[in-house]
């Protein structure tokens, strides 16, 4: 059972239990009448051979209140993006796969850049970002949500929660964040989130001292959360990265363009498992390891956005009191795990966080040698500035990809 504990910074939504997912998905149904709802789905192809997302679509299919589902396929080939249609037609709702890597988009990518105002590198962040452009060009939806497509306990009932306090009339809020416990085959997961972003952003504060960015961040439960949902208006604005920073980004983004109070955090599910990644000790380019990099990179650009000056000394302190912190912090998860019934591999788990403390240097380093460097995808409202034809060429394009390649 949760508690019902606010921790003053972000309104925290709990499950208390009490209220049937059926239920709200009906108000949600007769709210959506006006306030139209789409969901975002950022997927590689890949995913679509998995285990998660045939039972994503099966749970999917139950949902009454979409108004449209936008999937943004990547690393897939004309063959595969053929499939991924015929794989996404059994969803009853009104739906569309964007092919990321089509000659069309590809075009559209170029024009960006020759403007200067280029995604970036694929990845999540852009995947995201060219789903964003096209639900924008669509200009008929309210609220958008979106999750990840490797979530093997994923439930209705977790678009539900998650969608509910923005699409209701009655709520304040212009993002809510969702959080939940990880846990599978027996094992206390989250392991970038506990071992990585909870301990570094203590360490931050006691480093370059106390920034009500790191504790707008700290409100959140589970910052790392790959599903949230916003209200459509902040959406042209929001600034995004194109790599593994995009959770920490929007988050960042929010801390920026939003008061506090619409924003929200909403317990969506009970357990939460989605596929691994490997650690990739022997690669920062790769798994687990990138996406420390990614997320160090995206807190150290915000902060000094923020006006925070960082030098080789406050990375390398940084790196120390991270490494204590961390291993403080494990000595928790450790007694909560044994507590539960979980197991947790103290070994592994130091040698991750050494790992990290490794890639807090690599970051900084990274950040210090490029301090020109573009960081964050331009807005949609930039890129309507530079180029107003750009998104309705681009909804063209995405419906010339389906009459073509069906
Ligand atoms: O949220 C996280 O910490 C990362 O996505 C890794 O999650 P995992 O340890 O559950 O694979």
């Amino acid at each position: 059972m949760a508690d019902f504990h606010q921790n003053g910074n972000v309104a925290t939504l709990h499950n208390l239990r009490t209220q049937s997912a059926e239920d709200m998905a009906r108000e949600l149904t007769a709210i959506g009448q006006s306030r139209k709802i789409s969901l975002i789905l950022p997927s590689l192809y890949s995913e679509l051979e998995g285990e998660a997302l045939p039972k994503i679509l099966d749970e999917l299919a139950t949902v009454p209140y979409l108004h449209r589902i936008i999937i943004g396929l990547d690393r897939a080939d004309e063959d595969q993006y053929r499939a991924a249609r015929k794989f996404f037609a059994r969803l009853p709702q009104d739906h569309v796969v964007i092919w990321n890597d089509s000659p069309r988009m590809k075009a559209i990518h170029e024009r960006l850049e020759a403007l200067g105002i280029d995604p970036g590198e694929p990845g999540k962040g852009r995947n995201v970002w060219f789903c964003i452009g096209y639900l924008l060009g669509q200009a008929d939806s309210a609220v958008m949500a979106l999750h990840d497509c490797d979530i093997v306990t994923y439930k209705a009932e977790m678009l539900t929660r998650m969608v509910y306090p923005l699409a209701h009339p009655s709520f304040p809020y212009q993002l809510a964040k969702g959080f939940y416990p990880r846990i599978g085959d027996g094992k206390l997961n989250g392991r970038v989130s506990r071992l990585l972003v909870s301990p570094i952003l203590i360490a931050l504060q006691k480093v370059i001292g106390t920034r009500d960015y790191i504790d707008f961040l700290r409100a959140f439960r589970y910052p790392l959360s790959g599903e949230f949902a916003l209200r459509i208006a902040p959406l042209p604005d929001l600034r995004i990265p194109s790599d593994w920073g995009l959770e920490i980004g929007v988050l960042s983004e929010a801390w920026r363009n939003m008061a506090p109070k619409s924003v929200c955090q909403v317990e969506i599910a009970e357990n939460y498992d989605h596929k691994h990644q490997p650690v990739s000790e022997d690669d920062a380019a790769k798994g687990l390891s990138r996406m420390s990099v990614d997320i160090c990179k995206a807190l150290f650009r915000k902060l000094a956005a923020d006006g925070t000056v960082f030098s080789e000394e406050i990375f390398r302190s940084l790196k120390a009191t991270y490494y204590r912190c961390a291993l403080d912090l494990l000595e928790a998860y450790s007694a909560d795990a044994r507590l539960n019934g979980l197991s947790l591999d103290r070994h592994r788990e130091e040698k991750m966080i050494e790992l990290f403390a490794q890639n807090i240097m690599t970051a900084g380093q990274v950040f210090l040698e490029n301090p020109a460097e573009q960081p964050f995808i331009p807005n949609w409202s930039r890129v309507h500035a530079a180029d107003p034809g750009l998104t309705s060429d681009m909804l063209k394009a995405v419906a010339e990809d389906q009459e073509e390649y069906a």
